[in-house]
């Protein structure tokens, strides 16, 4: 066939043609039709009407009607357009075996059925229906593969295709093609978004922004379930690690209800921190956890570790500075039927460790459940360690204290060297004021940002740092066995 069927009069213009040299044809023939007819160019191809079945093949067939570009408020009648597909006559008697067998092949579409009537008077026995085709897979007769001739050469179905005129609406599009038919061309559609219930919050960029409330629409439009879509304002440096946002579409309720691993959660999300993308790493940290176990969550948040853990069986000192996140936190604990379990404190994190954490650990580490730290602020939490720099004073058992009994710390924080995992121990070993080789693990927990990750180091709290160790101690035998035991 022809090359081209718009001559582009310069290679730049080869987003504006049907079929360029270089790039392949980009353009719907409707939407070439009318890029043609506003440049002044006549089609070359003059046999136009109706178009052959290979020119359905266009991979630009689903894009809206140029016209939408621009667009700040949403019309969803714009993007009606007519297209065509081609489809096959399949007997209504095998018509199901043939659905199946060329799955692969047939139309795809949020909200189009893909078998059709065919619009024939029906004559005796030969009722027959159409199956549309993906004109992306299936441009001619040739086309077919080689398991799909078989099935219609089995089935005694004919390989002759037909064209089948096709209502496309908005409904019938996703997101990204809305947004991206939409927005200025070659910029970037991010139509990505965190689902926090019925909240889809987005980061959106600048270029973005004039089209903030049409992308909130269309979010709210394609996603079930989604009532409300909010952008972010700022960055995360506030004190609470809350966002301001702004809602682009829908109600304002900020107060979401989210299940976490089985787990019932519900806060206001303009007030309390939350992130949907740190449920593995909550899961795997309260799978650690054992029946009996005490856990200190110094920056509990609204509760994701310490409601788990509390179900899990865990006595569970729960800690955080925002009053919302706090209040949130008693709710989660009350809601989830573990408040028994916890204890609350609306602190911040060295008051917490120097008070009610100094003063029950002793006790706890006495007893027969191994005691965990977890300290998820990573923006600040490795500068935390050094509260416990002598935190439990002059060492009772003089020596003695069994290694086994100390607690176990989970440590969150950002890194953006190129060795993160050495990054974060010379951090902590920095501020406890130990050494901590050999004696911890660090994981990544994900990817933040480019070159930013977020990174957890596992140890167990040294005793020359909890306690207040004399330097002529030696380590004694006693210990060592204890050791041994663990
Ligand atoms: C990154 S969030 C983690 C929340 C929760 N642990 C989680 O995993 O989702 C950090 C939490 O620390 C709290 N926070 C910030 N500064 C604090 C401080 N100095 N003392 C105690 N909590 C603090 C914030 O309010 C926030 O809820």
């Amino acid at each position: 066939m022809t090359a081209w069927l718009f001559r582009p009069r310069a290679h730049d213009l080869c987003s504006s043609v049907t079929f360029c040299m270089s790039c392949g044809f980009t353009l719907s023939l409707q939407e070439c039709l009318q890029v043609a007819d506003s440049l002044g160019w006549s089609p070359l191809w003059q046999s136009f009407s109706p178009p052959p079945l290979h020119a359905m093949a266009d991979p630009g067939l689903y894009r809206p009607p140029p016209a939408v570009r621009g667009m700040t408020v949403l019309d969803r009648e714009a993007f009606t357009q007519m297209i065509h597909v081609p489809a096959l006559r399949v007997p209504t008697t095998v018509l199901n075996k043939v659905v199946k067998s060329l799955k692969k092949i047939a139309l795809q579409r949020p909200g189009i059925k893909r078998v059709v009537d065919d619009g024939q008077p029906v004559g005796g026995s030969g009722q027959h229906r159409l199956l549309l085709l993906d004109p992306h897979c299936v441009a001619s007769a040739e086309s077919f593969g080689h398991e799909e001739t078989a099935a219609l050469t089995a089935f005694g179905v004919s390989p002759e295709l037909h064209r089948y005129e096709l209502q496309l609406t908005y409904e019938n599009l996703k997101s990204e093609e809305v947004l991206r038919a939409v927005l200025p061309e070659g910029q970037d559609v991010t139509s990505g978004f965190s689902r926090v219930g019925h909240i889809a919050h987005m980061n959106l960029r600048d270029h973005q922004l004039p089209y903030k409330s049409l992308i909130g629409q269309v979010i709210m439009d394609k996603n079930p379930g989604v009532t409300c879509v909010v952008n972010k304002t700022n960055t995360i440096d506030s004190t609470y690690r809350n966002f301001q946002m702004e809602v682009l579409a829908g109600e304002s309720n900020m107060v979401a209800k989210v299940r976490e691993n089985g787990v019932l959660y519900e806060f206001d999300f303009s007030r309390v921190y939350w992130n949907p993308r740190l449920s593995t790493e909550h899961e795997r940290v309260v799978s650690l956890l054992r029946c009996g176990d005490i856990v200190l969550d110094v920056f509990a948040g609204v509760g994701p570790f310490a409601i788990p853990a509390a179900r899990r069986g865990c006595v569970v000192l729960a800690n955080d500075l925002n009053p919302e996140a706090h209040r949130w936190l008693q709710h989660n604990a009350r809601l989830n039927k573990v408040d028994a379990a916890i204890t609350t404190f609306n602190l911040d994190g060295r008051e917490f460790l120097r008070g009610p954490a100094r003063e029950r650990l002793p006790g706890l580490m006495r007893g027969p459940g191994a005691v965990h730290v977890v300290m998820n602020l990573p923006a600040l939490a490795l500068d935390f360690l050094d509260t416990f720099r002598g935190l439990l004073g002059p060492e009772p058992d003089q020596g003695l204290s069994c290694e086994a009994t100390m607690p176990q710390v989970h440590c969150y924080g950002f890194s953006k060297e190129d060795d993160p995992q050495q990054d974060m121990v010379q951090r902590a070993e920095a501020s406890l004021g130990v050494s901590l080789q050999g004696r911890c693990s660090v994981h990544m927990v994900r990817n933040v940002a480019p070159n930013k990750e977020m990174m957890c180091v596992n140890f167990r709290m040294p005793r020359e740092v909890l306690y207040t160790i004399s330097n002529s101690e030696e380590p004694s035998p006693k210990r060592q066995r204890c050791e041994e035991t663990e």
